[in-house]
């Protein structure tokens, strides 16, 4: 499938922010070192952001509520990590202004593009700029981690290497690429995949300039592949074209391929039960620039 590609937020009004983008991400490798004794597990991964989202519209209230203004299938406002997100910025920063905010939900979800993830960072980011609550990227970066694990990535705003939980960053610098993501249909729990007694929680430490030269690759695959045999089956039908795996704790699967026609030609032959899209690297969150 062919999509948009993300742009800048319309920032012409000084009540509201319309468009803000919610990349994707992909992990490129993503090794398991180890377990916290909370029972969060210590990775290592590669993040990659995506020219491909969400996208939400903010708009100031002085009445401190902060409502979702649309339905999202399948997400609560009450649960929805948009609204957890700008409640925490309020009670991190004493702010008493609130928002309405419109989520615009493009990417799968539990689909391992960090597709809720990426929504909190941006309602971070932007909730910042419109309250004037002044918060630093590193600030920001430390409220989203109590969020989840994925949230300080799309803050840092750019790819990553990643350690600890996936909090600790280091910039990467990659060369543009294009890549086939594809979602088999199914949505895969991360809390699941992390808790499975057979999960390897022991790969050894690599580090960044072996990162492209060694053999990589994702833990948590096998087993989310033993649980939903159609993520191994999309595996084996995309690394018909180029080497393929899963992001994240899947469901989605992806190759890099050498071309946009590349990607193309492979996305529209995908079968009907399934859904690829062809997805361009973007360096840089496009809202970067405000932090
Ligand atoms: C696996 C990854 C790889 O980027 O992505 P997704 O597949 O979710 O996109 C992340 O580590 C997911 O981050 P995120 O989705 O924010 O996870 P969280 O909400 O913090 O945690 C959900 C659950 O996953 C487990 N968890 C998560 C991260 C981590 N490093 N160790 C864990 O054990 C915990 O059981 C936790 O209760
Ligand atoms: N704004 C949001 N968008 C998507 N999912 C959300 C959101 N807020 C909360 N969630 C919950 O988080 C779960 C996983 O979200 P998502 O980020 O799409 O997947 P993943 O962590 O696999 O990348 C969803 O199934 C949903 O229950």
């Amino acid at each position: 499938m062919d999509h948009p590609a993300l742009s800048r937020p319309d920032t012409s009004d000084p009540q509201r922010l319309t468009g803000c983008p919610a990349p994707a991400k992909l992990n490129l490798f993503l090794h398991v070192v180890g377990r916290r004794a909370d029972g969060y597990h210590l990775l290592q991964t590669a993040f990659r952001l995506l020219d491909w989202g969400d996208t939400l519209d903010f708009a100031l209230r002085e009445d401190g509520e902060i409502r979702r203004t649309n339905a999202v299938a399948g997400v609560p406002a009450e649960h929805d990590l948009v609204v957890r997100a700008a409640r925490l910025l309020q009670a991190r920063t004493g702010c008493t202004r609130g928002a309405d905010i419109a989520l615009h939900k493009v990417l799968p979800m539990g689909g391992g593009l960090g597709g809720g993830s990426s929504d909190a960072a941006t309602t971070l980011i932007a909730l910042n700029r419109l309250w004037g609550t002044g918060l630093s990227r590193t600030e920001l970066q430390a409220l989203g981690l109590q969020l989840g694990a994925d949230v300080p990535v799309f803050i840092f705003g750019r790819d990553a290497f990643a350690e600890g939980v996936g909090e600790a960053l280091q910039t990467l610098e990659l060369p543009p690429a294009w890549y086939v993501v594809l979602s088999p249909g199914v949505s895969v729990s991360t809390a699941e995949i992390f808790c499975a007694e057979d999960l390897t929680r022991n790969t050894a430490l690599i580090k960044i300039p072996d990162f492209a030269a060694s053999t990589t690759r994702n833990d948590l695959q096998a087993v989310a592949c033993k649980r939903y045999p159609e993520v191994q089956n999309a595996i084996d039908w995309l690394a018909q074209f180029a080497p393929a795996r899963m992001t994240g704790s899947g469901a989605c699967v992806f190759a890099e391929v050498f071309s946009a026609d590349d990607a193309e030609r492979i996305a529209v032959s995908c079968p009907e039960r399934w859904t690829a899209w062809k997805v361009r690297s973007a360096s840089r969150h496009p809202m970067y620039e405000w932090l």
